[in-house]
Parts: C-alpha cells; structure tokens; sequence
C-alpha cells in the first residue's frame, strides 16, 4: 500500500513548490494513474516515495515504511522505472538483472528461479545474452522492468515506462503492469498517454503546478466534469 499526506517539495530559489500538499492512497491490487503535464510534479513525486529525494513537508509510506526515516525499508519493498533507467552496454540482458538480484540481497536457487520467471513472463528468453550496447530499446526496456521486478517487491512505481517505445512493446509493457495487478502488487504510475490510462488505471490523480486537481475513477471523472472524452476533462484541468 502507498499512503501519500500532505507531500510537499520546495526546491532552492523555486517560486513555488514543485510538489505542493499532495494526498492520495493506493491499495494492493490496484493501478492508480499520476497524469499531467511536463513539469506537474509527476516525477519529483515518484522520487520522493522512492527515496531519492527527501519531502520539504508531509508524510508518505511505503508498504507501511516511512519514506522519510525508513529508506532501506522502503527501497527494499519498491520495485522503481523510469523511462531512462539506465542498461549497461558491456553486460548481458542476464548479468544486468542477476547483477540488481545480489544487489537486493537474493542468491543462489532463489535468484535462478526469479530469473526464469521473469525472462519468461516478459518474453526475454530470446536475448538473454545478448549484451546491453547491441539491445533495441524495446528490449533494454524489459530489462530496466526485470530489474525493477528482481526482488518481487509489493510495491511498483512506474514513471513514463513507455516513452521512447514503439506500439508493440508499448502494449507488451501496458499488459505486463496489468498481469502485476493481477498478482496483487500496488502500482503507482505516472503517463501523459491518455489510451494507457483509460487502458490500465483503476483510479487517477490529474496533477497541475504541484497540486492534485482531480481524483477518482475514470467514471467518477467523467460523471463529476459532464464529459465523456478523458482527455477534454484533463485539458479543461490542466490549461
Ligand atoms: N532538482 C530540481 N531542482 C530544481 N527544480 C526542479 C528539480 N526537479 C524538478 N524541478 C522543478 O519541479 C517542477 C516539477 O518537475 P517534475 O519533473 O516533477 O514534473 P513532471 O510532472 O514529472 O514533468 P515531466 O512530465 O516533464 O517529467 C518543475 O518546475 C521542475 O523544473
């Protein structure tokens, strides 16, 4: 479970700040969206869960972990993606995932079996070994999710996954985070792409200037604003 109150981030010599008061919750077995424009607070958000920056004010916890006093707790329980994770050019798509695996601590039979799984849920098996620099950016892709999933954490947070990706692998990726779902995990994940929202998020949370400007179902959005098309109710919100 994600438990978001009152999240705030000032950054130096900002006139206001980048993340201001922002509450919502996210349970188990559910997809709740972050949407809004470049420059919302989507990302200085996600960080802040994920410990990578610290809040200016406000709590938020992480599989009941404080994000602020609990770090190790929390990185050990968030699965974390970005649309520019990092792959290395000079190891295999196997080494890289095996290599975040140690990282987390798991070893030996255990690390095997979370390998097999995840090449072959995220269809990977066919470039197990080929190494990072030689890898589309569809693939690198899948390997930046099997390294974000190595330690089966509840808790994911995706940021953009699919930018940069072609449709296919863009919808490889949409049905991977639903069969997530599906095994209970409490995923947060943030998009400008509104087909992946209406495709994927049980509720969402429409960001502008720092601020949650909206939030419920797509249902509740649409019976609340008197408008059928999702993406009118976001630009009504957002300009
Ligand atoms: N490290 C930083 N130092 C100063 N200002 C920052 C920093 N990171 C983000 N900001 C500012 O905070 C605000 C929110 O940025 P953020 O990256 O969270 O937005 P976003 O919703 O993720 O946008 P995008 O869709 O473009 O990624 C912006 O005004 C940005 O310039």
């Amino acid at each position: 479970m994600i438990e978001v109150e009152g999240l705030t981030k000032s950054f130096p010599g900002g006139e206001k700040p980048a993340v201001d008061d922002v509450w919502f919750k996210v349970q188990p077995g559910e997809v709740f969206g972050l949407l809004g424009p470049n420059g919302a607070g989507k990302t200085t958000t996600l960080r802040m869960l994920c410990t990578v920056l610290t809040p200016t004010a406000g709590y938020a916890t992480i599989a009941g972990f404080d994000v602020a006093t609990q770090g190790d707790k929390v990185r050990e329980h968030v699965g974390f993606l970005s649309a520019n994770t990092g792959v290395y050019d000079r190891m295999t798509a196997l080494e890289m995932v095996e290599y975040y695996g140690r990282l987390y601590g798991l070893s030996g039979g255990h690390l095997r079996d979370r390998l097999d799984t995840l090449f072959h849920t995220l269809q990977m098996d066919s470039f197990r070994h080929i190494l990072g620099g030689k890898l589309s950016t569809g693939m690198k892709q899948k390997v930046s999710i099997a390294r974000a999933l190595i330690h089966d954490p509840p808790v994911l947070i995706f940021d953009e996954p699919t930018n940069g990706l072609d449709v296919l692998v863009q919808r490889a990726v949409v049905q991977s985070i639903a069969a997530l779902r599906g095994q209970g995990k409490t995923i947060l994940y943030s998009t400008h792409i509104m087909t992946e929202v209406t495709k994927l998020c049980d509720r969402v949370a429409i960001m502008a200037h720092g601020r949650i400007v909206a939030c419920g179902t797509l249902n509740e959005l649409r019976t609340q604003y008197g408008q059928d098309d999702l993406e009118e109710i976001f630009f009504g919100l957002v300009s």
